[in-house]
């Protein structure tokens, strides 16, 4: 069973088709990219995966539980976690309580023990400290921890919104150009962590990305989206060759 499969997904907004009979497939702990021309679709796509827009025809199924009846959190609870093209952070609190906040659902004390500041409490916020410090470290935020997320340089904010996702313990990443934004220098070490990350928890990544360096350098499989419709799937080499891709997009 597939980890994440759409079949025949169709959504219209009035007469713009924005995602037309699309079908992809993931599994388990694949890193897959997902390119096409501003406007194709890709983060209207995202938004049917976690059930922000319900379809106009066709299904999601994440580990074989159609979604079309769950809401978003119900459908984020399946396993599935995300970033966004415009980062959402909560900006005045701190970057420890940003990721603190993505691990509190795992949290065991309960709201009297937490109102009452009992020892559980304690132990449970050291152990969260320690597990959201773990995600930080991850991605070389943990020396600005203390900080407000709000006032992080934008290529840290962004490496924090991926932390907050992984925190959720998702099975499925989807990650919106992680990389917009980034220098060079920025680009190539996210590139070594997104690969990291993949490795180290063993999940499954769906990463839309304009950075054709950072697709065709870590994604195993590519899905390119043109006016709504997948036109073209394979390999980074198989893609990087496909006259209709090189037309649509990579020829641009
Ligand atoms: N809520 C909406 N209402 C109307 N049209 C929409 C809506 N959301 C997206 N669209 C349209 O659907 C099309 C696809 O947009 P989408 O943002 O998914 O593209 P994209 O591939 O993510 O582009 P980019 O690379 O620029 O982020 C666009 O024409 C957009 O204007």
């Amino acid at each position: 069973m597939s980890l994440l499969e759409t079949k025949n997904l169709c959504i219209s907004f009035g007469g713009l088709k924005a995602v037309d009979d699309v079908n992809i497939e993931l599994n388990d702990r694949e890193l897959i990219g997902l390119i096409g021309p501003n406007g194709a679709g890709k983060t209207t796509l995202f938004n049917l995966l976690t059930g922000v827009y319900k379809p106009t025809s066709g299904s999601v199924n994440v580990n074989g539980i159609d979604t079309e009846k769950l809401s978003t959190p119900q459908i984020i609870n399946l396993g599935l976690a995300r970033t966004f093209q415009n980062i959402r952070l909560f900006k005045n609190l701190s970057v420890l309580d940003n990721v603190k906040l993505a691990l509190d659902s795992n949290l065991k004390y309960s709201v009297v023990t937490a109102t009452l500041r009992l020892p559980k409490y304690w132990r449970e916020e050291k152990s969260a400290d320690e597990r959201a410090l773990d995600f930080l470290k991850i991605f070389d935020l943990d020396k600005v921890s203390d900080l407000l997320a709000g006032n992080l340089p934008y290529g840290q904010q962004r490496k924090l919104e991926i932390a907050r996702a992984l925190a959720t313990n998702p099975k499925l990443l989807l990650l919106d150009e992680p990389a917009a934004g980034m220098n060079p220098q920025e680009t190539k070490e996210l590139m070594e962590t997104i690969q990291l990350i993949r490795d180290k928890f063993e999940i499954a990544i769906l990463l839309i990305e304009h950075d054709m360096d950072l697709v065709m350098g870590i994604c195993e499989r590519l899905y390119v989206l043109n006016f709504g419709k997948i036109i073209a799937q394979g390999t980074p080499v198989e893609i990087q060759n496909n006259p209709e891709v090189i037309t649509a997009y990579l020829g641009e």
